[in-house]
Formats: C-alpha cells, sequence, structure tokens
C-alpha cells in the first residue's frame, strides 16, 4: 500500500530520476510524483460516504486471510476478535484474526503500494475466493485513526513483522519475532482524538453485525465487561431448509421481510440465478410505492453488505419489489457502497426481471384475484412493461381498470359491450365528453393518464384497427339527436344573436336534443379547426412573410374551430326563444360559451377573457335592476 520500505520512517516514493542524456530526455517514459498526504486525504476522505465503513474493511480483511489459510488447511482456526478500548485499556481498537498473515516481504510490497493487494491472480482479476480486490481498504481505517499498527506471522512460515503507519504517508516496518506468537493477523488502531465514539463497543459491535451478519466465519466484538457475536451462523436466512415446506418457507420469508425490511410484504418471490451466484428474495409491496421512487436493494456480495438502498438490480418497472440478495459475480465500486454498472449486472438484471415477470403471470393463472389486487396497487409499473409485453398486455387488459362511461372496468370487460374502444387521449376531454356520451349510450374511455393511449394502440396494433380507437367530436355530435323544426324556428333569432357573437372566438353554434338535460351546451373543438385557429392566433403577431405563410394555412379549411352545440332540452336554452332583447340574447349566448369552454378545461384566451366579464357583469346588471 506504501511506498519504500525499511527500519527508519520513510516518505513515499522516493523519486530518483533515471539518469539521462541530453537525447533521452524527452523521449523516456516518467513516472508521476505521488504526494502520499493528499492521495489518503483523497481516498479515506472522499471514497467512501461515511467513516462507518471502517469496520466493514477491517471485518473484510479479517475473513480473506482466514479464507486464504483455509484454502491451505481446512482445519485452521478461523477466529475474529474485535477489541474495542473498553477492552484494551490503552484507547485503541484491536482487531486479531487467525488468517494466513502477512511475511516481512508481503508487507514490504503489499502493504507498501498504493492498490497493493494478494486478491489479483497473475492477471489482474479480483480472485472469486475474497471480498476485497482494490488494495485500498486499509485506507479508510484513517478515517478514524491516526496511526494504524499491523503486527503478522504468515502461516508460510518466517519471522513475526511489524508495520506501523502514518495519516502523513510515512510507515515503518520491522522484524520483531517477539511481536506475536501465533499465526495470524492483529491490526490495531490509535483513534484520532474526535472519532472516540466511532471505536465505542456499541458501535463498533452495531457495525460489524450490519455488515457481517451474514459471513461465514465467527466475529467476537469485545468491550469492557461482556461481548457480542455478530456472525457465523449457517446458511443465508432466505435459504431453503431441506424438507421445509413452501408454505412455511414463504412465511419465514415473510418474517425476515418484517424484521429486516420493514413491511408486511404482498408476496415473496424467491430468486436465484446461478451464472451470478445469486441467491435471494423478492418482497413485493403492498402498496404505496411510488414509480419515480428510487430503488432501494438490500444487497450483499459474498455474505458482506454492500447497502441497503443499492439501485440497478431489477428493470425500473419493477418498482414495488424489494430485493434481498448476496451474489459473488456482481462487481461493487471502489467503495463498495454501489454495484458497478457492468454487462453482468445487466445480465442480471434482465435475469431477475424476467423471473418476477413470469411470477406475475403465474400468479395472475393461479390467485386471479389477488394478481388483481396487486395490479391495481401498481398498476403503473406493470403498464409499462405491458408496452412491450404482449403477454403482460393481456394481463392488463384483463385486470387494470380504466375510468369508463361505465365506472371503472378492466378493457377486456369493457370490450364485452363496446367492441371498439372509443377513448379520449386527455382527462379534460373525457370529463366534458362522458356526461353527453354515456347519456346517449356511447361507450368512452379515459385514455389520459400515464401509459393509457400507449397501452390502446398497442392493442389496436396486436389485434386490430377496430379495437381502439381516438374518440373524434364531431362523430358524438352526429349521435346527438335533431330539435324539432319548431324547437328550430323558435330559436332562430338566438342562433342569429350567437352566430354574431361567437364568430369572435372562431365558434359557431348548432342546435341538439340531448341528455343530460341539466347541460345547456357542449364545446366540440375540431383539431383541424384548433390548428387554424393558433395559426390565426400567431398570425397576428408574426411578421409580414411569415403572416402571409400562416394566412395560407388559416385560409386552407373551412368553418371554425369549434362549435357550440346547445341543448335544445336544457330549460334555460328552450327559455332564449322566448328573449327578444338582442343585446341579452347576446349576453346569454357568450355566458353559455364561455360556461362551456371552463367546462371542457381548454385555456381561455384574451377574447374568451373579455366575454366571460362582459357578459357576467352585464347578466349581474340586469338581476339586480337599473
Ligand atoms: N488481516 C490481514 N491479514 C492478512 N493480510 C492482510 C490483512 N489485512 C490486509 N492484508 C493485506 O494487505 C493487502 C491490502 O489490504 P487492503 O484492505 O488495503 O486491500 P484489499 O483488501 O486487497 O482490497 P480492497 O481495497 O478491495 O479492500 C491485502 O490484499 C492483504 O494482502
Amino acid at each position: 500500500m506504501y511506498g519504500d520500505t525499511g527500519r527508519s520512517i520513510v516518505p513515499w516514493p522516493p523519486f530518483r530520476p533515471p539518469a539521462q542524456s541530453p537525447a533521452q530526455r524527452y523521449t523516456l517514459a516518467q513516472t508521476f510524483g505521488v504526494n502520499l498526504r493528499g492521495v489518503i486525504d483523497l481516498l479515506s476522505h472522499h471514497l467512501y460516504s461515511s467513516p462507518r465503513v471502517y469496520v466493514r474493511e477491517l471485518l473484510q480483511n479479517a475473513v480473506d486471510a482466514v479464507t486464504a489459510r483455509r484454502l491451505l488447511d481446512p482445519a485452521a482456526p478461523a477466529r475474529i476478535v474485535v477489541e474495542c478500548p473498553e477492552r484494551t485499556g490503552d484507547g485503541t481498537l484491536r482487531i486479531s484474526d487467525s488468517g494466513v498473515g502477512l511475511t516481512e516481504a508481503e508487507v514490504r510490497t503489499l502493504l507498501s503500494t498504493l492498490g497493493g493487494t494478494s486478491k489479483r491472480d497473475e492477471l489482474g482479476f479480483a480472485r472469486r475466493d475474497f471480498l476485497g480486490q482494490f488494495g485500498v481498504g486499509l485506507l479508510s481505517c484513517f478515517l478514524v485513526a491516526d496511526e494504524v499498527r499491523l503486527v503478522s506471522r504468515s502461516a508460510h512460515g518466517g519471522p513475526a513483522v511489524s508495520w506501523v503507519a502514518r495519516g502523513d504517508g510515512t510507515y515503518t516496518v520491522e522484524v520483531d519475532e517477539s511481536a506475536r506468537a501465533a499465526v495470524g493477523t492483529t491490526v490495531t488502531l490509535v483513534p484520532r482524538r474526535d472519532c472516540d465514539h466511532w471505536t465505542e463497543h456499541d458501535t463498533v459491535a452495531a457495525l460489524a453485525e450490519e455488515f457481517g451478519s451474514l459471513l461465514p466465519y465467527e466475529v467476537r466484538v469485545v468491550g469492557g465487561s461482556g461481548h457480542r457475536v455478530v456472525a457465523g451462523g449457517d446458511g443465508l436466512p432466505w435459504a431453503r431448509a431441506a424438507g421445509e415446506p413452501v408454505d412455511g418457507h414463504r412465511a419465514r420469508l415473510a418474517a425476515y421481510c418484517r424484521e429486516t425490511l420493514g413491511f408486511e410484504p404482498f408476496d415473496v418471490v424467491p430468486l436465484e440465478f446461478g451464472a451470478a451466484g445469486l441467491t435471494g428474495a423478492a418482497f413485493v409491496l403492498p402498496a404505496g410505492a411510488h414509480p419515480g421512487g428510487r430503488q432501494s436493494h438490500r444487497v450483499y456480495l459474498k455474505r458482506m453488505l454492500v447497502g441497503t438502498s443499492v439501485e440497478g438490480l431489477l428493470p425500473d418497472w419493477a418498482y414495488f419489489m424489494r430485493c434481498v440478495v448476496d451474489t459473488s459475480a456482481l462487481r461493487p465500486t471502489a467503495s463498495r457502497e454501489a454495484l458497478y454498472e457492468d454487462e453482468t449486472l445487466l445480465a442480471v438484471r434482465d435475469a431477475l426481471g424476467a423471473r418476477l415477470r413470469d411470477w406475475l403471470v403465474r400468479l395472475e393463472a393461479a390467485e386471479p384475484d389477488r394478481a388483481g389486487a396487486l395490479l391495481a396497487a401498481h398498476h403503473l409499473g406493470i403498464k409499462s412493461l405491458a408496452l412491450v409485453d404482449d403477454e403482460l398486455l393481456r394481463l392488463a387488459e384483463r385486470w387494470l381498470p380504466y375510468e369508463t362511461t361505465r365506472g371503472a372496468l378492466p378493457l377486456r370487460q369493457f370490450r364485452r359491450t363496446h367492441p371498439t374502444v372509443l377513448y379520449t387521449q386527455d382527462v379534460d376531454e373525457f370529463r366534458q365528453l362522458a356526461p353527453v356520451a354515456r347519456a346517449q349510450g356511447i361507450g368512452l374511455v379515459n385514455a389520459g393518464y400515464a401509459y393509457d393511449t400507449d397501452l390502446l394502440r398497442r392493442l389496436a396494433e396486436r389485434d386490430g384497427p377496430d379495437t381502439a380507437r381516438r374518440v373524434d367530436p364531431r362523430e358524438l355530435l352526429a349521435a346527438l339527436g335533431r330539435p324539432s323544426a319548431e324547437t328550430e324556428i323558435a330559436l332562430a333569432a338566438a342562433m342569429a344573436a350567437a352566430a354574431t357573437v361567437l364568430d369572435a372566438h372562431d365558434c359557431e353554434p348548432t342546435l341538439r336534443a340531448f341528455d343530460p338535460v341539466s347541460l345547456p351546451g357542449l364545446l366540440v373543438a375540431d383539431a383541424d379547426g384548433a390548428r387554424r385557429r393558433d395559426a390565426a392566433d400567431a398570425r397576428a403577431d408574426a411578421d409580414p412573410l411569415w403572416s402571409e405563410m400562416l394566412g395560407q394555412l388559416v385560409d386552407a379549411g373551412s368553418g371554425a374551430a369549434q362549435t357550440l352545440v346547445l341543448n335544445t332540452r336544457n330549460p334555460l336554452v328552450a327559455r332564449l326563444a322566448g328573449v327578444s332583447d338582442t343585446a341579452l340574447l347576446e349576453s346569454a349566448v357568450r355566458a353559455l360559451y364561455v360556461h362551456a369552454l371552463l367546462q371542457s378545461h381548454r385555456p381561455l384566451r384574451p377574447a374568451d377573457t373579455a366575454a366571460l366579464t362582459g357578459s357576467f357583469l352585464d347578466l349581474l346588471d340586469r338581476a339586480i335592476g337599473r
């Protein structure tokens, strides 16, 4: 980990440029000089998010050392003991292991080189038996310590050796036969003055338990009067025991979820992906997950906790699942607090996504009611997946409720009475058209929420164009009944006033007799007309050339952009027949137009606002009396 070696205090690295001829000076490769204090500061203070990780790094080294020794001698002891200052009595924290230890030569190379590690093979790949791989973990001790001392005796023989390093980037190495009798290593931290609390027994025991509770070897954390054993259990808590019934296993996993993740799972899906050495479980949230929320999974790498809010393990659509997994193939980032986004992680994500999707499809077949409840609680994720997955599209069609003119219904059920699904693309349009459509017995679906329109389009792609189609408000108009000739004649004056008034709003009036009776008017926009209307607005502000081009567009179509459909069954509209005062008729029509516009939730333009104010004040004035 550190540079040049020696008995005395050595700064790192001693920089001795090779002798060069003038011609060589510009061609020979040079080595970078490194400021060790800066590097230690960078790695220890900026790589990790909190000093707490020093416990994990020390545990990891001890576990790896024991593993390495057991590779040489399977019967070798596996002892890891952490003694806190309450126990050592001199303010230091000590961690001792019965691992493989280090020879003097190893101390001089591995601990004297930044990035030096015994855990890679000749090709530089991390070896699968070990947790460590980067050769920087020991530096994390400087997050809490001024000085780190290591005393070791190697299983390969040779004398005991002692290494002392300080945060200023200097270290000493000494062969000291009396320093340690047994094979193994003891690392001692001299805590920084402001970091005493990080080495207290309660803190260390809690951290050791959090990071290392699944480690295969027993870890004893000793305080003043007692000790806590924080690891060394058999197996993984989610593994199914031999002979354990499926229901019992599921109940045990649910209990684990309550205890560890803090919620009662809707269901539990055991996970296994041999190619990534992955086992674990996915717990389905009962409700309340936010699709945009961060994924947070509890991930262990070779039984050491990486984090409790690790992202990227599942595809985005599975935002309502929380996983707990242990894997040996995924790579941690250098801080070991997240997963490295590489091809293995992609493959794992795909495999777990496929597993969860299969579970969903199977649940639907075996327990349709539960599947329905689940889909209703997490419909956004399912819908997003249904956009690319035919089976889930069918599932969504069967189970996900849409807002329709017949109430909340799954599309499959709605299609029984309305084989062609007519839908609105936005919620406001649905609100406006639904009462009229319902009254005429026309089925309408609100596809204004996320993914709905895309899903209906996909359904139409799959099952044919007659399956689903966006409603054209004009076809609704065609379905409305015409009033009698007498009614039309009686309302002729009102219609003439309406035509004059509405012209300023690019709108023309028409009469229909329809339900609901309570609705005086319905504003139907024509998409082409609306485009012409926007172009006309833009033309008013545009320069001459642009204005001419926009003018062609405005003039290209015929008819107004909107139609105000007055309902002759509505008592107020019917009474207009008896009004002879043209000014009153005009105010009334303006008010009906603005009312219909507000009902349609479309934005008010300046002319509309003026009509709202003008008609309101005029009608108020008349109501109060002059
Ligand atoms: N307790 C120990 N017993 C034996 N060797 C150790 C021990 N602690 C550290 N070492 C040696 O020191 C080297 C550097 O340790 P360090 O923790 O800095 O990195 P690492 O464990 O190799 O990788 P990582 O940065 O991923 O933790 C190790 O590779 C190992 O050879």
